[in-house]
């Protein structure tokens, strides 16, 4: 069975809704982690080339045995590499990394001004020329959004954006859910931090035997969100994946849905310089 629990992109690819993200995961600690997760059950795993750890997610991949068709990778193109060629040729350099002939998903990192529109020009060129099957941005706001609606050809599959009960991405939610356009959560745990403690979100858990961390991956599963939780602790990769025997209430829903604080734990697309 190829990918259960996913969600078709708007042109029809496949992608797991449930992956593990790999940024601060050291290369020290990449094989072990992204291994351990494809022996659980994970098939999607979340890196990007300055998380520096392309080499040890490809060669967990040939570690586990499990057949490349059946994994979904998703790699990013940097910033300091934007641009129209420089885009091509980061794509390579990420393939050799990776030692991989194709990533599933190629994302714009963050909406670089004066260049994040050449970029995704390239990235629909590997798109067209069917060397990578699905195409998306990252940290692109609504008005990136329609930017690239306005001025481009291929509206992207996915946008990965912070999003967490503290940071709920509603209008963004929404316009995406219009638009045909994945939402794909970043630090869905809020990078472990309050949102594993609130005591709505640890009631709600209580109540089904489950932790505040897999109510929360619950809860963006249930909002038709994307969500790839980083975590290099076996036990915590195992606990992250078990979110598929349980549904939280509508009203369960609605007492998260009120948590929303507007708080970011990363940088505002916006008003960003790196
Ligand atoms: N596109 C972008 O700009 C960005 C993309 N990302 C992507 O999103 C992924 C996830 O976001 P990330 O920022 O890593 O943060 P997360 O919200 O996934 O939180 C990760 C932290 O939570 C801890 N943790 C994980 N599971 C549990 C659990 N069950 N109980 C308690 N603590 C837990 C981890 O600890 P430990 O590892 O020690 O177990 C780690 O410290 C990234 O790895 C990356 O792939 C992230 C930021 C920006
Ligand atoms: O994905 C991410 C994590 O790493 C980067 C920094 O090194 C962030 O900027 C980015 O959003």
């Amino acid at each position: 069975m190829k990918f259960e629990h996913s969600i078709a992109l708007h042109n029809g690819v496949k992608m797991p809704q449930l992956g593990l993200g790999v940024w601060r995961v050291s290369p020290e600690d990449g094989v072990d982690a992204v291994r351990t997760a494809i022996e659980i059950g994970y098939r999607h795993i979340d890196t990007a080339a300055v998380y520096q750890n392309e080499e040890q997610v490809g060669e967990a991949i040939r570690q586990s045995g499990v057949a490349r068709d059946e994994l979904f990778i998703t790699t990013k193109v940097w910033n300091a590499d934007q641009g129209y060629d420089s885009t091509l040729k980061a794509h390579e350099e990420s393939l050799k990394k990776l030692g991989l002939d194709y990533v599933d998903l190629y994302l714009i990192h963050w909406p670089v001004k004066e260049k994040y529109l050449d970029t995704y020009k390239a990235l629909e060129r590997l798109y067209d020329e069917k060397l990578v099957p699905a195409i998306g941005v990252s940290n692109f706001h609504v008005h990136h959004l329609e930017d690239i609606a306005a001025h481009r050809n291929i509206k992207p599959m996915v946008d990965q954006v912070e999003l967490h009960p503290m940071f709920q991405q509603n209008e963004l939610h929404e316009y995406c859910h219009k638009n045909g356009i994945a939402l794909e959560a970043w630090s869905p745990l809020m990078q472990g931090g309050e949102a594993l403690t609130n005591p709505v979100i640890k009631e709600i858990a209580d109540q089904y035997g489950k932790t505040t961390a897999q109510v929360i991956i619950r809860w963006h599963l249930q909002r038709n969100v994307i969500v790839i939780p980083k975590s290099i602790t076996p036990s915590r990769i195992q606990e992250n994946f078990e979110v598929f025997n349980f549904e939280l209430s509508s009203n369960d829903m609605q007492q998260i849905a009120t948590l929303d604080a507007n708080k970011r734990v990363g940088p505002d697309p916006d008003n960003f310089d790196f």
